[in-house]
């Protein structure tokens, strides 16, 4: 009797600008992987909390908005599609106002709770699904998928991840687009590390700092511990 295959899942946790979102989509991609953005989750219910007019000020309502979110989110790292009650926000939920208030609903306790159930259960079903999930976020090796064969911090200096994120945003990296793109790196990521451990890794989690690599040479690096896993 042949057995089935267990469901493969890699577990990608970093600070704002370390280059999970790029990189784990390069990796599902190169396995055949699904994949799963938890923070594009966080961000969702942010542009439902503002498109109901939720007071983000009310805790049990920002938690009533998340047990109610009418969320479908895609696994295909080529093209991650995010629809709330049927309306495409992948756009809409990456914009500056999105990005400076998505902590202050990622840190409310109970919206963590459902948050995490529902990563859970979409992590399962990817994997299920595809043979593999990638998923990528700020607790995903602590928290959502600590017994996963594979669980990475990927991380990058300060310096390195205002660079980068300036100049998605920007354009540019020169001091004033650094100083305008602090806040949604420095200021968000001291706030959600007020409830996610992502600055040091965790027992049994393999760090890989990008500071000094090009977007392929984070690829090579994460892509060497998978293949490492998987051959032991
Ligand atoms: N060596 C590198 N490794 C990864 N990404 C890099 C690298 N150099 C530049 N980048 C670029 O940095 C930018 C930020 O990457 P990405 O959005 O994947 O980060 P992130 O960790 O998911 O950030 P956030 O949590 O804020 O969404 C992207 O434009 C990416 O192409
Ligand atoms: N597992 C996660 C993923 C994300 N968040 C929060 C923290 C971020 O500010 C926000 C958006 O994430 P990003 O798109 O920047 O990766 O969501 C979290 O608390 N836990």
């Amino acid at each position: 009797m042949t057995s089935e295959p267990t469901p493969f899942v890699i577990g990608i946790d970093g600070p704002s600008g370390s280059g999970k979102s790029s990189v784990s989509r390069a990796v599902a991609s190169r396995l055949g992987a699904g994949y799963l953005d938890t923070g594009a989750m966080y961000r969702a219910l942010t542009w439902w909390c503002r498109h109901t007019e939720v007071d983000l000020g009310d805790a049990a309502a920002i938690t009533r908005a998340a047990l109610e979110l009418p969320l479908t989110i895609g696994d295909d790292p080529e093209a991650p599609t995010v629809l709330v009650d049927g309306t495409d926000v992948a756009e809409a939920i990456r914009t500056s106002e999105i990005s400076s208030l998505v902590s202050t609903i990622a840190t409310v306790p109970d919206v963590r709770v459902e948050m995490q159930r529902r990563q859970r259960a979409l992590i399962e079903d990817i994997a299920d699904r595809h043979g593999a999930c990638v998923a990528e976020g700020r607790d995903v090796t602590t928290v959502i998928a600590p017994d996963a064969p594979v669980r990475i911090l990927l991380t990058a200096s300060e310096e390195a991840r205002l660079r980068r994120r300036s100049l998605e945003v920007h354009g540019a990296s020169d001091q004033a687009a650094i100083e305008a793109t602090r806040d949604q790196v420095v200021r968000r990521d001291r706030d959600d590390s007020t409830v996610s451990q992502f600055t040091e890794a965790a027992e049994g989690v393999s760090v890989v700092d990008t500071s000094d690599l090009d977007f392929e040479g984070s690829v090579a690096a994460v892509m060497a511990i998978v293949d490492a896993a998987r051959t032991r």
